[in-house]
């Protein structure tokens, strides 16, 4: 595998093909500056980086220990980070003559960013959506249909994330010729981990020159959710050969370890192969994969990105979990004391950098992945907190 015994790509014979064709594509492009100037220039102008790095003042004092920095992806365009990946790839699939894309989703926003570059682009778009998912994420639904979008409900298994993936690999399967598969999340068989890590790595790389504009230094710790992966691996991976800065990966505790009512896999699974990569996995002693729970929808994913499993087995990043609870309350936490509603995703981030800031040093410095916005959430929190 690419990353150590984790990656590889186990697809259908019949993907083979298009996966070395993509590969190619990929590698060509990232030769070609054409490519690299397009992408800057739809990055800056179209999504509206770089994003804001946003000293949090009154939740650092609120906590009393180390400075929280925000990056605040959830202002590009669409509300998260999903739209750094869906530029890339939308250049590529133009680049390979792809004539449909399609695409899987959780929690909407990747549905929703992928139809905004196919309106963009003149694509027609179907996007592979889980049952459950199309109910809790009801504005991101309104708007992929809005965008020209063909939503196909996936009411398989739990109708979330890993039923809406496994529907879309079967379409691709059978549509190999005019089809391409635009991927959420820094999974799948190579080259799609690394592809969507290095469309994602702006936001790390803005990050390392934006602190130390600003403070002249790097950070002391770095945090961000893992769903797939993709946000997270987009923060670390500028900073994985600078020693000192300590990175967090926090994901889905659910309703705890204990049970199988979360999405850790990187803490309670264990390698396995699904959806083209091995990687950790929620999965049972026969190997059946586990339907897993979270409260946010863009973690419910019993998977994980070949990467991180790596990184977690080599030591270099700490994985924790936080759970449903934990999330709701950091959520409440800063839209009340920062005026800023994050997703249920992110908030599962801050509800770590809650634990951890008031353990460390007024001068040590914390930047966490604002990752997208809570818009779509505030029915499903609303109706937890008693709305009318
Ligand atoms: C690709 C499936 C995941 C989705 N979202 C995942 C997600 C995530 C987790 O995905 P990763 O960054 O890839 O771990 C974090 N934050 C927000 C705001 C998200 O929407 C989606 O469909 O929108």
């Amino acid at each position: 595998g690419h990353f150590g015994d984790f990656g590889g790509r186990f697809v259908a014979e019949t993907l083979m093909p298009l996966i070395l064709d993509l590969e190619k594509a990929y590698n060509d492009a990232k030769a070609d500056p054409a490519y690299a100037a397009e992408l800057k220039n739809l990055n800056t102008h179209y999504t509206g980086r770089p994003s804001a790095l946003y000293f949090a003042e009154r939740l650092t004092e609120e906590l009393g220990g180390a400075k929280i920095y925000f990056k605040r992806d959830e202002l590009n365009h669409t509300g998260s980070h999903k739209i750094n990946n869906c530029i890339g790839q939308i250049l590529l699939a133009k680049r390979m003559g792809k004539t449909r894309i399609i695409a899987e989703t959780g929690a909407g926003q990747h549905g929703v960013a992928t139809a905004t570059v196919c309106a963009r682009f003149g694509l027609p778009c179907v996007v592979y959506m889980g049952a459950t998912d199309v109910e809790r994420q009801k504005p991101n639904v309104f708007r992929m249909k809005l965008l020209g979008a063909e939503i196909v409900p996936v009411t398989a298994g739990a109708g979330t994330l890993k039923d809406a993936m496994n529907e879309a690999l079967r379409d691709w399967v059978t549509n190999v010729e005019d089809t391409y598969y635009l991927i959420g999340t820094a999974a799948g068989p190579h080259p799609y981990p690394e592809m969507v890590r290095d469309f994602q790595s702006v936001i790390g790389e803005e990050t390392k020159k934006q602190l130390m504009e600003v403070e002249g230094r790097l950070p002391d710790a770095l945090v961000a959710a893992v769903g797939g992966g993709s946000n997270a691996i987009g923060l670390f991976h500028p900073f994985l050969d600078d020693p000192s800065v300590e990175i967090y990966g926090v994901e889905a505790g659910g309703k705890g370890l204990e049970g199988e009512e979360h999405c850790a896999s990187l803490n309670a699974g264990k390698p396995g192969v699904l959806h083209g990569n091995r990687t950790y996995l929620l999965q049972d002693d026969d190997g059946q994969i586990l339907e897993g729970h979270s409260v946010s929808a863009g973690l419910d994913y019993p998977g994980i990105g070949p990467e991180h499993s790596w990184l977690k087995d080599t030591g270099r990043v700490n994985y924790v979990p936080a759970t449903d609870t934990e999330a709701l309350d950091a959520f409440q936490m800063l839209t009340r004391v920062e005026g800023i509603i994050p997703a249920l995703e992110p908030s599962h981030a801050l509800a770590q950098v809650i634990k951890m800031a008031p353990q460390m040093d007024k001068d040590q410095i914390i930047v966490m992945n604002l990752c997208g916005r809570g818009d779509k959430d505030v029915f499903t929190v609303g109706k937890l907190l008693g709305f009318d």
